[in-house]
């Protein structure tokens, strides 16, 4: 459990500010307090307006907002908590709003619904006593709506205060048909349920017998905050010295620590892009491709490697480090401008360690669906990390789950298909391709994998399972069927990312 979710009903308004320092009074007048709700809660609000009006991401605003209020240690804890929790919990909290409101919540104000789904998560999820969540609550209101609303949102998180959860889970979440229950228990839009009950069968870790069980733990680990975890880039920091930092050792990764307190900016490692963040099922994909067997070049030339799409520079940072530890030389591509500035920035001390070895790592802006034509064979490992859903990451993209639309899978499926072929022409022969999502929707992983090698017989699956245990310090299943890997929140605690290796015949 993260400090955040332990703190909770402490912060910011167990006490009615009571714990707040006396720097944080002296900045805001008492009359200012109480008309528009304290710091923490003003700023989560902001951070949510942003986020429902303005199509915001939480965890790109929500730092600017600490950083703009100045708030910091457990404020900012609490605001942090009030801005996530309210974002994942939002479908169950708007039928419990429904309810209590006695009318569907389209029909209140946006900004008033903002501030009614931040008090119930006061209640509910971080036991915060329900007369400071009320009284803050009404001064919001206030602040973004005038008295008529404050007097609504008085009146409705009284009547939240009379039931305990459990009492208004009974009354708001269906007893059938289990998608539905799910979808309100869970705080999922129904779509998701049933794409992710799809892809635990098809997967191969839930038959439809266990499916609905398996579902449950799946879509509860989507609303745990995930740990924040680094990765010490091999040869350019260590694992000790990130240790030696205060953080703890990871789980599946030989390069992977935890942080459990602190910001990963406050180490100088990351500052320095020598460590960054990174879930571990990205580093085991990448040390997964690293590891896989290809057949050595006739000429005895050092190896080429490809990250076709390379921003933010995640996966290309660490396959950089490996790159340098193997000897051979990276291209990072990527298509958009701004993201390919991230991927240098990612890539700074890798191009600064490449210099003085005499090995080439390239950053690069260009259409990944192009690289097979203009550099055919050129490549003896590609990555295909292609732009999907995110399906996988709901843990950390706490809005992403009530933004993605089943429309959006309609414009990525080609986009992934040709990303995935390109990368096998760009693969020489014996060499090979991982193809990558953050997802596991059947539509953006197996799907796609299956109608690219239908078309093509120059090259075959190999089991990832394989590749991506044997990179794993502990020992790793739960993978499926294979050949291709699957790893979930609920059974590794890592991102839910897909692997599938192939390889270039020849
Ligand atoms: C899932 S992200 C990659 C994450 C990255 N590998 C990492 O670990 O940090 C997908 C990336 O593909 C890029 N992209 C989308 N279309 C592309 C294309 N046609 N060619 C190359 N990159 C593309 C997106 O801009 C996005 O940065």
């Amino acid at each position: 459990m993260s400090d955040q979710r332990r703190q909770g009903g402490g912060g910011a308004g167990g006490s009615r500010g009571g714990h707040r320092g006396p720097r944080q009074k002296s900045r805001t007048a008492p009359s200012a307090r109480s008309r528009q709700g304290d710091l923490p809660r003003s700023t989560a609000l902001r951070v949510l307006r942003a986020v429902s009006h303005e199509g915001a991401y939480a965890n790109l605003e929500l730092p600017k907002a600490l950083r703009r209020a100045r708030l910091s240690g457990r404020d900012a804890g609490f605001a942090t908590e009030l801005t996530y929790g309210t974002l994942r919990m939002q479908g169950l909290y708007d039928a419990i709003i429904a309810e209590a409101a006695q009318r569907p919540v389209s029909k209140l104000d946006g900004g008033v619904l903002d501030v009614l789904r931040m008090g119930v998560h006061q209640v509910l999820g971080m036991r915060v006593p329900e007369h400071a969540a009320a009284d803050q609550s009404v001064a919001l209101a206030r602040s973004v709506a005038g008295q008529g609303a404050a007097g609504l949102v008085n009146a409705v998180m009284r009547r939240i205060g009379e039931r305990l959860r459990e009492e208004w889970l009974e009354a708001v979440v269906p007893t059938e048909p289990v998608v539905e229950r799910l979808s309100v228990a869970q705080s999922h839009p129904v779509w998701v349920v049933k794409a992710l009950r799809q892809a635990l069968i098809g997967h191969g870790v839930a038959t439809a017998e266990s499916a609905d069980t398996v579902l449950e733990d799946l879509l509860a680990a989507h609303n745990v905050p995930a740990d924040v975890t680094l990765v010490a880039r091999p040869g350019l920091a260590t694992v000790d010295e990130l240790l030696a930092a205060g953080a703890q050792p990871g789980r599946w990764s030989p390069f992977a620590v935890e942080l459990e307190s602190g910001a990963p900016g406050d180490l100088e490692a990351v500052r320095d892009s020598r460590a960054a963040v990174q879930d571990e099922g990205s580093q085991l994909l990448a040390l997964a491709l690293a590891a896989a067997p290809v057949t050595p070049r006739s000429d005895g030339a050092p190896e080429r490697w490809l990250d076709l799409c390379a921003g933010p520079g995640g996966k290309a940072g660490l396959l950089a480090a490996l790159a340098l530890q193997q000897d051979a030389d990276l291209v990072a591509n990527e298509v958009s401008e701004h993201r390919t500035d991230l991927v240098r920035q990612s890539l700074r001390p890798a191009l600064t360690a490449a210099g003085e070895a005499g090995r080439e790592i390239v950053v690069r802006t260009g259409d990944g669906r192009e690289a097979g034509q203009e550099e055919p064979e050129a490549y003896d490992r590609v990555l295909v990390d292609a732009p999907c859903t995110g399906l996988g990451a709901l843990r950390r993209r706490p809005e992403a789950r009530w933004r993605r639309q089943p429309g959006d899978l309609v414009g990525l499926g080609p986009l992934q298909r040709e990303l995935l072929a390109s990368a096998i022409d760009a693969t020489r022969p014996g060499g090979v391709i991982a193809y990558a999502t953050c997802s596991p929707h059947l539509s953006e992983t197996t799907f796609v994998v299956r109608d690219v090698l239908k078309k093509r017989d120059d090259v075959e699956a190999i089991d990832a399972r394989e590749l991506l245990a044997g990179a794993a310090v502990d020992e790793l299943t739960g993978l499926g069927e294979g050949p291709h890997a699957q790893l979930w929140p609920h059974l590794h605690g890592t991102d839910g990312m897909f692997l599938a290796l192939l390889r270039k015949k020849g």
